[in-house]
């Protein structure tokens, strides 16, 4: 992995934000689209601040989310309603949220619906990943019921999971998937982040889901 030390979290996520956008941009000027996956969770919301306010074209560009906790809108879990406040506002207002969530009782309900959709906008031009304590990232969890097939080469786009460590049911988009990134970030903050992604690189894949995903990525960390 490449790990990127910043000297404190405003920074990181200034300068993360400005790669990001040059990155969009290097897509456009190749492509009529450009697509970005992003991570939820408590880390990233300064980033997505600070995108929002960045003049591209971003009526060109699909944005979708890792993962999303199978709860309504207005829950303050959702991932999406995340997304909605924080990111796609602003100049990314005209940006198009590709839907990882709708309104039926399971995800593996949802699926069919929402995958085309996701599929559309395959492959990734740039990918961030956050990564909890546990060492998941997306919604692969150590443990997880479908982790071996949503680790594996023969994954679809998208997966439903539940996991001992996630409290109500995801859906995620696979590691297949996630790795068609032509750019991959890994987003961490904190000290205890910084062991856990230092151990995942000598475990595999099954035991750490992110160590799928750190050969080819910057990692960026703050304290
Ligand atoms: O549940 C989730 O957790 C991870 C990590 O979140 P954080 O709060 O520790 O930053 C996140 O990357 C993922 O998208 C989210 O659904």
């Amino acid at each position: 992995m490449n790990f990127i030390e910043y000297s404190d979290r405003e920074i990181l996520m200034l300068e993360l934000a400005d790669v990001i956008a040059g990155q969009l941009r290097s897509a456009l000027a190749q492509s009529d689209r450009a697509s970005m996956s992003v991570p939820g969770g408590t880390t990233p919301g300064p980033i997505f601040d600070t995108l929002s306010g960045v003049h591209l074209d971003w009526d060109r560009v699909d944005v979708i989310l890792n993962d999303e906790r199978w709860v309504p809108e207005t829950s303050d879990r959702s991932n999406t309603a995340l997304l909605k406040r924080r990111l796609i506002t602003g100049a990314a207002s005209a940006a198009t949220l590709v839907p990882l969530y709708t309104d039926t009782p399971t995800p593996e309900e949802g699926l069919d619906s929402l995958m085309p959709a996701i599929d559309a906008a395959l492959p990734l031009d740039v990918l961030v990943l956050g990564m909890g304590l546990d060492m998941h990232t997306a919604s692969l969890f150590p443990g997880a019921d479908q982790l071996e097939l949503g680790l594996s080469d023969a994954a679809p786009t998208l997966l439903a999971m539940r996991a001992p460590g996630a409290p109500e049911p995801r859906i995620t988009l696979s590691a297949k998937a996630l790795k068609t990134a032509v750019s991959t970030h890994i987003l961490i903050t904190g000290d205890e982040k910084r062991s856990v992604v230092e151990k995942a690189q000598h475990l595999s894949p099954d035991e750490a889901p992110i160590a799928a995903f750190l050969r080819h990525a910057d990692v960026h960390w703050a304290p």
